[in-house]
């Protein structure tokens, strides 16, 4: 068919050649195919074409002769031409003719040596083929045992693929997280490079702080020499106070008895002054009368002696004078016996009044000296007690210094006293020991018959008052002033009294709790700072996290109209929780409320308090479900110094562990129980990493722990009071608080830093 076609071809071109004037005609060009012998079908030969030159001549121009005999010349010129190169093509092919046959006989030759060589390999083939069906059968086998397995793989095949979907589901699931994940990482890569350039701004600041470290280390080493020599020097003027106030008491008693016998005494001696003063008396009217009976007796005898002058007178009357004159003689000496003992008598009295008066006059002088005695003791004392409470003072805040380098937690425990329901009989499971190494730090624990004992920073005994606990937190509640970021919270099993520590009872003013007394001391200390030229504005706000859920515990805005909004102004309640790249976390969509005065914060206070979720369990008649967090913002203008700082203060009741085999909780209360349990599991997690100083802290494992991530992860003061019941009945669960305590108080979570500057910080409510 191809050769045909070629053939066609060709015999279309020699003809269009002639007809056209042979520019196809060349050498070069394919051969008319008048040479076709190649291609076995029509051959042109020469007469072919004339015959068609012929043909075509008689069809043209009939009628112009001499113009069609001058194109035939043309023609036959060309055609004579085209002869020629057909017979050199001719030549050409018979040359390549005769190669072909020798080729041909060759190939033959070839062909014959490849048929011999092809039987010898068929027969090697045959045994091949042979050998190769003895090898199939055994393949056969093979194949069979190989279905048995492939159907076993087949079916892990199966499984396999199940396992893929579910991995695919996985790695679905893992490239969202993967993408959140790379957000983050963006944001991260944000944060770096802005870390990066405060890193080399602290670098500087670095080595300033270095030097400042190493006063600070010797000023540590001094302060802790100090505070050992403090101790000993209090442990001393401890036991001369002791000392001192055995002494006084002993002066006392003396005094005491030396004032009754003087008291005695002064009494006898009135006695016996009234006694004389009756004692003269009485001598002077006998005197009187001795003195009228020797006036009458005189009388008597100079009548007498008139009688006998003139014995006119009877001897009868005579005899009558006379026994009126002895008569009055004997009275006379009576009277003169009488006053000499009333004159012995009052001798003796005056002598017994003059002794009295000695002795009394020294009883004073005695006594004036005890008194002296007593005054001197009672300075000295004073003094003691100045130097151990100044003493104690330094060593507080040496500690602070201490704890604040070392960058611990603190932790205060706080024992409430026995309830009224509570039984007292069963005996006491909470003792304190008395030793002066730990003595207010120390609590011993006993439970099935073994002591624990542990050390924290403070622990307060059941009758300490709101007052003391308040005083040893003040110091905190002024470095949120100062610009630090202070949290405080309470940790405990339920009905162990946190929130009676952080918020008290509410109309009892001796009972109220932290959170009240810091707001007083915080708007006291902001007037006082007035005079120094600082001026400080203050922003709240309260939420509690109820079942995981955050909740807002202040009327907002669009509620009240009194001045409260919303972080971003939104209607959507998202309260999503979210730290910023300066370490401040925010809660967005939550009311913060600007405050600038107790009340206000008061009021704020008991609406949240009566906001809040409280129930009834059979451990707490009013048991909180929710942990409830107050915040307070502080920023504070020096317009003297051109200073600004920027402090935060966090105050947190925490809902109450409780077992829920002994809170015989159910329904909503057992979910409420279960969610509590969940979240102080994780606060327990995070404090175990930190504690172990792993690279990965979970503290997005519940919204209490990622909400106080900052306090936790350092730069923030923190303080926890770890609540505990004396109840006998509840020793377990307040060993389990004690540990936990004890395993915060180990945590090292850095050094806080104080937010000061010249520069204005962003002033939106932040938790840390
Ligand atoms: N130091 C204390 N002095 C006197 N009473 C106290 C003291 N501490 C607690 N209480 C009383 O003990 C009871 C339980 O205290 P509170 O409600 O504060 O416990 P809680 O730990 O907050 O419990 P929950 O976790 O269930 O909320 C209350 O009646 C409270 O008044």
């Amino acid at each position: 068919m191809v050769g045909t076609a070629m053939s066609a071809i060709r015999a279309r071109r020699a003809y269009s050649a002639v007809v056209n004037g042979g520019q196809d005609l060349s050498p070069n060009s394919t051969p008319p195919s008048n040479a076709g012998s190649e291609c076995g079908g029509i051959e042109f030969t020469r007469e072919d074409v004339e015959a068609l030159l012929a043909e075509k001549l008689k069809t043209k121009n009939k009628f112009n002769y001499k113009e069609k005999c001058e194109n035939m010349m043309e023609y036959i010129k060309r055609l004579r031409l085209c002869l020629r190169w057909f017979q050199e093509v001719e030549a050409s092919y018979l040359c390549k003719h005769e190669r072909l046959t020798v080729s041909l006989e060759i190939a033959e030759q070839k062909l014959a040596e490849i048929e011999v060589s092809s039987k010898n390999k068929e027969e090697e083939l045959s045994s091949i083929i042979n050998e190769l069906r003895t090898n199939l059968s055994s393949a056969q086998e093979k194949l069979t045992r190989e279905q048995a397995d492939k159907m076993a793989a087949i079916d892990s095949l199966v499984k396999e693929r199940e396992g893929r979907i579910n991995t695919e589901k996985s790695q679905a699931t893992l490239s969202e997280e993967l993408s959140s994940a790379q957000q983050e990482l963006s944001s991260a890569n944000q944060r770096i490079a802005s870390v990066n350039e405060m890193y080399k701004r602290l670098q500087e600041y670095n080595t300033s702080l270095q030097q400042y470290n190493c006063k600070l280390q010797s000023d540590l080493n001094t302060a802790s020499e100090n505070i050992k020599r403090i101790e000993k020097d209090k442990a001393a003027i401890v036991e001369n106070l002791s000392h001192l106030k055995g002494q006084h008491i002993s002066l006392q008693d003396q005094f005491s008895i030396i004032k009754s016998s003087l008291e005695d005494i002064s009494k006898q001696k009135e006695f016996l002054s009234n006694e004389v003063q009756c004692l003269r008396g009485d001598l002077l009217l006998v005197r009187d009368e001795r003195n009228k009976s020797q006036e009458k007796a005189q009388v008597l005898t100079a009548e007498i002696v008139k009688y006998k002058e003139y014995t006119g007178r009877s001897m009868a009357e005579l005899d009558n004078l006379t026994v009126k004159s002895n008569d009055l003689e004997a009275r006379c000496l009576n009277q003169c016996d009488q006053i000499r003992t009333l004159q012995d008598k009052l001798t003796v009295a005056e002598t017994k009044l003059k002794d009295y008066g000695i002795s009394s006059v020294e009883t004073e002088t005695e006594c004036e000296d005890q008194r002296k005695l007593i005054r001197e003791l009672q300075a000295r004392l004073e003094d003691a007690e100045f130097k151990v409470i100044e003493g104690e003072k330094l060593r507080k805040k040496l500690h602070n210094t201490i704890l604040e380098l070392k960058g611990n937690i603190r932790v205060f425990c706080r024992v409430r006293p026995l309830l009224p329901d509570e039984n007292s009989d069963e005996g006491k499971s909470v003792s304190y020991p008395t030793s002066m190494e730990v003595l207010g730090r120390g609590i011993d624990l006993a439970q099935n018959g073994q002591k624990h004992s542990f050390v924290f920073d403070k622990v307060f005994m059941p009758e300490s008052s709101q007052e003391d606990v308040f005083v040893e937190i003040s110091q905190l509640v002024q470095s949120a002033l100062d610009g630090y970021k202070v949290c405080i919270f309470a940790y405990g099993q339920t009905g162990s009294g946190k929130t009676y520590t952080m918020m008290g009872k509410p109309g009892i003013p001796e009972e109220k709790g932290l959170i009240p007394r810091c707001l007083e001391q915080i708007f006291q200390t902001k007037e006082s700072l007035l005079s120094n030229g600082w001026k400080f504005e203050m922003q709240v706000s309260m939420l509690e996290i109820y079942n995981e859920t955050i909740r807002d515990l202040l009327p907002s805005s669009r509620s009240n109209g009194n001045g409260t909004r919303t972080e971003n102004g939104s209607a959507a309640k998202q309260y999503a929780i979210k730290h910023d790249t300066n370490g401040n976390t925010h809660v967005s969509d939550l009311t913060v409320v600007d405050v600038c005065s107790k009340q206000e914060v008061s009021y704020l206070l008991n609406h949240a308090a009566n906001c809040r979720s409280v129930g009834k369990t059979q451990m707490n008649e009013q048991s909180s479900r929710s942990h409830f967090v107050f915040t307070m913002r502080i920023s504070g203008v020096n317009e003297t110094t051109e200073q600004q700082s920027q402090g935060v203060l966090n105050l947190i009741d925490l809902a109450g562990s409780e077992r829920l085999s002994k809170s015989g909780s159910t329904g909503d209360r057992l979910k409420e129980t279960q969610s509590i349990n969940k979240s102080l599991s994780c606060l327990s997690d995070v404090i175990f990493s930190l504690g172990k100083k792993e690279d990965y802290i979970p503290y997005r494992n519940s919204k209490l722990t990622y909400l106080l991530q900052p306090c936790l992860g350092g730069d923030s003061k923190t303080l926890m009071f770890v609540n505990i019941s004396p109840d006998p009945t509840s020793a377990g669960e307040s060993l389990c608080s004690l540990r936990f305590a004890a395993r915060v108080n180990a945590c090292e979570i850095g050094v806080p830093h104080r937010h000061v500057g010249a520069k204005l910080f962003e002033s939106r409510l932040s938790y840390g």
